[in-house]
């Protein structure tokens, strides 16, 4: 049994203590709102995030950062990506020990174009993390508080905090693997909402399975195309992480990417769509990061740069298909450098 505390409140982080509380952790989730706490150590239950799920009775929620902190030496962090760099800077100020870092978010940072974990290097000062590790996969909060089987992976520069963190995830429905390319991990995991977004707007249109078939496959191409040059493993995007991930999130009616896209689709506007949702839609700000990413490293992106245009430029979703449909004639494969 391990201290371990969760930042964030949301549906994964609680999806997540809730494993964590399961394995028979004691575990701390941290939420910004008191009255959030008293409902999670009273009702057991967080009926805004996941409703009609009790929480294990040895789940226990605090409103106090500091608290939160000082509680365990294994941190995770499940708040959205716009965030982690001021969770983050709090976390420094409030430790004065080092601690595992684990973070399970799924973002790049449009402006500084940093994945999650070099945030968190930038952020919280050597001398007080151990290791950081990403968890990530397909995983929907909602089917693993059904104990649901789930599978993930803990990726990290270091081995020994990912097997760490896959010994105390890991349980009968819970099925963790550890993988040692961190950037490809990372990537894949922000990535795949863009095209999750463009699935929803596809079905949102009244498009059929070919369409989001190739949306999934030709978006595993440009996302594999863009972590190669940034020095991720090509192998890892047929992983969990990648078209795992792709295919949970652009098929499931539990994803906020995929039913944002759908909204748009069928004629809602993104202000619309993102202040309806109530919970955050990681692939509008990813869908920025990435289109500056594919200029910065000289890759083509198509169906990001379709959806930047959709999102940002007021090109209406069937225009883009168009354009899409209508481009230069290509090879479908290509080769792929891996150094
Ligand atoms: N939901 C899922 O199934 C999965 C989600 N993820 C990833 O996990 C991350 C979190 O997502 P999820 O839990 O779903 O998001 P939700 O929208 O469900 O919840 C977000 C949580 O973060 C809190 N929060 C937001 N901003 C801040 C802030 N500035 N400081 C402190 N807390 C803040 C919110 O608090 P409040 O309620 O007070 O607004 C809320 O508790 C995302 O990157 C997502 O991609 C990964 C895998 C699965
Ligand atoms: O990443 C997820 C599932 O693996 C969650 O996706 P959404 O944020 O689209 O709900």
């Amino acid at each position: 049994m391990e201290k371990i505390t969760v930042l964030g409140a949301g549906s994964w982080g609680t999806a997540i203590a809730f494993v964590l509380a399961e394995n028979g952790h004691d575990c701390l989730l941290w939420t910004r709102r008191t009255e959030q706490a008293v409902e999670i150590n009273e009702q057991h239950t967080n009926a805004a995030y996941l409703p009609g799920i009790s929480l294990p009775e040895n789940l226990h929620s605090h409103a106090d950062l500091a608290a939160a902190v000082a509680h365990a030496q294994t941190i995770v962090i499940a708040v959205p990506t716009k965030a982690i760099r001021e969770v983050c800077r709090q976390i420094e100020a409030l430790s004065n020990e080092p601690k595992l870092i684990v973070h399970v978010s799924k973002g790049i940072e449009p402006d500084s174009l940093k994945r999650i974990s070099e945030v968190i290097e930038e952020e919280i000062d050597q001398s007080k993390r151990q290791a950081v590790v990403a968890l990530s996969g397909p995983s929907h909060a909602e089917e693993v508080v059904l104990r649901h089987p789930t599978t993930i992976t803990a990726a990290s520069n270091d081995n020994e905090a990912a097997v760490r963190v896959q010994d105390l995830f890991m349980n009968q429905y819970f099925r963790v693997y550890t993988n040692d390319d961190l950037i490809g991990v990372e990537l894949g995991a922000a990535l795949k909402n863009i095209i999750a977004l463009g699935a929803g707007i596809s079905d949102g249109i009244g498009y059929g399975d070919n369409a989001k078939a190739a949306l999934i496959t030709r978006g595993l191409a440009e996302i594999t195309r863009l972590g190669v040059k940034m020095g991720a493993n090509p192998l890892t995007f047929s992983g969990l992480t990648g078209l795992g991930d792709l295919i949970v999130t652009c098929t499931s009616v539990h994803s906020r990417n995929w039913k944002a896209g759908n909204l748009l689709g069928k004629g809602q506007t993104l202000d619309e769509v993102v202040s309806g949702m109530g919970m955050v839609i990681e692939g509008v700000r990813t869908t920025k990061a990435a289109y500056r990413l594919a200029e910065k490293y000289d890759v083509s992106m198509p169906l990001t740069q379709a959806l930047y245009a959709v999102l940002f430029e007021s090109v209406h979703p069937k225009e883009a298909v168009d354009q899409l449909m209508n481009r230069m004639k290509k090879q479908e494969t290509e080769d792929i450098f891996y150094k």
